[in-house]
């Protein structure tokens, strides 16, 4: 059953549900009122045939604090890791005695980036999933912030919720947050009307997301669920922001029937969606107005094309492609190292062997391992 709208979240086959600290943990100590509430709100899910994955933020508040550590964007990274590694063993247990007061058995999973980039660790993950699932436990997933640095971290579990839904190939995710929904601009100015339903996430309602987190805990914002929207929405999941304050916290919003809805507008395959998902490129081609026209015919990406290469690739990296005016077009798997890229770029197929040393690759980028934005 495609899930359409919120008050459908009770038919899904499968869900995957995020909750965000600002939620869990409140002046530093578990919500456990809310905690205990919304395991509830899944047993009774998965009563009802629904298989559950849950996402679960509040590691680094809960360390935080335990450590009596700065908290939100002040902490450095070291505490930030530091405090995760404390805050994820009291955040495991009280998921395990929650869910376990309804002879439910949490399973932890903290994954990085990586576990989801390289392909060959995201189909692991996601035979874990399917095994735990199997099993009857509840996955519950974290970013494994202790070992995860700048550079190659989600630093949103909002985004990683939509690459587990992808990963698990679930029907829907559902963003409990603190807010009810997307509003066309933030909630607490003038005149925001709450936009109940989204197809298709434009670069305008991109816009409407103000970066980073009210409640000064969180740290994915509004901007990391339209993010993670996209990527759901590639997979052909449908993603709700729903308010998870209320008690029951789902329960109350499918009830009310009131929040985000963002359906998917397309339904890559599977492994074109984990493609478009992935978040670490590790170069840049530009191309010129040609090879923007070739590349929305369906194109493959041709050297003749490239007017620009930026960062040092190898061969099968992620690597984003650029229109002229640096519009993101989208990204791909690269056939060529960034030296070759830059050694052949602009050329046509008869010039390149030369420059290469042997017989061309028939593109920088097939259109097979490459996804539009
Ligand atoms: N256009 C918008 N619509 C709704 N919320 C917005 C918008 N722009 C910014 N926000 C802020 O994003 C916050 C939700 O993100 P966040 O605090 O990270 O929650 P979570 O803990 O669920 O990730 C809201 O509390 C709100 O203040
Ligand atoms: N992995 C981090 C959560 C990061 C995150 O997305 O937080 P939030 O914006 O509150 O959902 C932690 O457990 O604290």
């Amino acid at each position: 059953m495609r899930i359409q709208a919120i008050s459908d979240l009770g038919s899904a086959r499968r869900l995957v549900v995020k909750i965000g600290s600002a939620l869990l943990v409140e002046d530093g100590k578990p919500a456990s009122d809310r905690l205990k509430s919304l395991a509830r709100d899944l047993a009774e899910l998965r009563e009802r045939g629904t298989e559950i994955i849950v996402v679960s933020s509040g590691a680094i508040a809960l360390g935080a604090a335990r450590l009596d550590l700065p908290k939100g964007g002040r902490a450095s990274l070291a505490d930030a890791q530091a405090a995760a590694s404390v805050g994820q063993v009291a955040l495991a247990q009280l998921w395990a005695e929650a869910l376990g007061e309804h002879d439910l058995l949490a399973a932890q999973m903290l994954v990085t980036l990586g576990d989801l980039e390289d392909r060959r660790r995201y189909l692991n993950a996601a035979a874990t999933i399917e095994r735990l699932l199997e099993t009857g436990a509840v996955p519950v997933v974290n970013e494994n912030d202790s070992v995860a640095t700048e550079e190659i971290r989600f630093g949103d579990n909002d985004r990683l919720a939509a690459r587990v839904a992808q990963a698990a190939r679930a029907d829907a995710v559902l963003l409990l947050s603190d807010v009810d929904g997307l509003f066309d601009r933030p909630p607490d100015q003038e005149g925001a009307v709450l936009i109940e339903r989204v197809e298709g996430v434009t670069p305008e309602i991109l816009a409407m997301a103000d970066t980073g987190s009210s409640s000064g805990i969180g740290s994915g914002g509004m901007a990391s669920k339209l993010e993670a929207a996209k990527i759901a929405g590639r997979a052909g999941i449908m993603l709700a922001i729903v308010n998870g304050t209320r008690l029951p916290p789902i329960a109350s919003a499918v009830a009310a029937n009131r929040g985000t809805v963002f359906l998917p507008v397309r339904s890559d395959s599977a492994r074109k969606a984990w493609l478009g998902g992935r978040l670490a490129c590790e170069g840049a081609l530009t191309v010129d107005a040609g090879c923007v026209s070739a590349l929305a015919r369906g194109a493959s990406l041709l050297a003749a094309g490239v007017t620009r290469v930026e960062g040092d690739f190898q061969r099968g990296d992620l690597v984003q492609i650029d229109g002229p005016d640096g519009e993101r077009l989208g990204q791909g798997l690269v056939e060529y190292n960034a030296e070759e890229c830059r050694a052949i770029m602009g050329m046509r197929e008869g010039e390149q062997e030369a420059q290469l040393g042997y017989v061309p690759r028939a593109a920088v980028v097939h259109r097979d391992h490459m996804v539009r934005s």
